[in-house]
């Protein structure tokens, strides 16, 4: 399986399993990520979630071999505008990176150990906290090779930065570590390596104490900003039906190896 799943205590631990490839996540794993939060969210027994990623990986964004595989009939190149897409609170689909587009009821926390980039920053991004060990690091690493933010990253960043910090890492693209996140507000713990799951876990039994019933409807008024929320996604995802052909050439750079080093140049 490309993702691992505990339950223990009301705890539910989501994790994707794909070391090897720095936890990208290719379609499947999309799919399984999706399917097992919308199992926590039906579980009653489960009150908090936690994402976080095997083999000191939280996650290196969309599976850029998968998605430069083959030629122009790649997946991006035919990305469409989903039908019932007007109301995207639980939308039919899975995101790209699995559950950015549920609007849980109940806590999810993002266990963060190495990188947390592109969509697998989008995915921190998604869940209500984040805790960073020592040695992680995020960004919009997708930056480089023309693959936009679609699983709410350019939604969700400017909420938890503000928008001139979101700018300068949604611009750039530059990685963050965690002290760095720390201070930026996009991390809210930092923890010494390898200890991000058992600090989330602290955090997890924490908010189990509490009553659940005010705990989560003040959870859920936070969410209540003026942003038009469901108009931005469907904005991301129009943008980049437009540009899914960029996304796709840099998706094959990235497949053949060219252009890791930074050099950008031949794009
Ligand atoms: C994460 C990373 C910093 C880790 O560095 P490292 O030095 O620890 O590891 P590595 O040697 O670079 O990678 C180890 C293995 O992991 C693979 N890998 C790493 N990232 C991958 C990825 N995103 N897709 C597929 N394989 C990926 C590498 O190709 C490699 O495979 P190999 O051993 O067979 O050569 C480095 O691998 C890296 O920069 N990876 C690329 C990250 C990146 O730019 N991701 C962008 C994805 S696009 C995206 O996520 C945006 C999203 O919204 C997209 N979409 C719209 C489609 C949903």
């Amino acid at each position: 399986m490309t993702i691992t799943i505990d339950k223990s205590d009301g705890i539910t631990t989501i994790a994707i399993n794909r070391p090897d490839a720095r936890n990208a996540v290719n379609p499947e794993t999309a799919r399984l990520l999706y399917q097992a939060f919308l199992d926590f969210e039906a579980d009653e027994a489960q009150r908090v979630a936690i994402l976080t990623g095997t083999g000191g990986y939280f996650c290196a964004g969309f599976d850029l071999k998968a998605a430069g595989a083959g030629d122009a009939t790649g997946w991006m190149a035919k990305v469409q505008i989903p039908e019932g897409w007007d109301n995207p609170v639980i939308h039919p689909i899975p995101g790209p990176m699995g559950p950015s587009r549920l609007m849980l009821s109940k806590p999810v926390i993002a266990a963060i150990e190495g990188p947390a980039v592109a969509g697998g920053m989008e995915l921190a991004a998604w869940c209500d906290m984040r805790v960073m060990a020592q040695g992680a690091v995020t960004g919009v690493f997708c930056r480089r090779w023309g693959v936009p933010l679609i699983d709410g990253g350019t939604i969700r960043l400017p909420q938890i930065l503000g928008q001139g910090r979101a700018n300068d890492l949604i611009l750039t693209g530059r990685g963050v570590e965690a002290s760095e996140a720390l201070s930026l507000g996009f991390a809210n713990r930092t923890c010494p390596q390898g200890e991000a799951l058992k600090v989330a876990r602290t955090i997890a039994a924490d908010l189990i104490r509490f009553p659940q019933t005010c705990m989560l409807a003040d959870h859920l008024s936070a969410r209540m900003t003026p942003t038009d929320l469901a108009a931005a996604l469907r904005w991301e995802w129009v943008s980049f039906a437009a540009f899914a052909a960029e996304g796709q050439a840099g998706a094959a750079r990235f497949a053949s190896g060219k252009g890791r080093s930074g050099d950008f140049g031949d794009i």
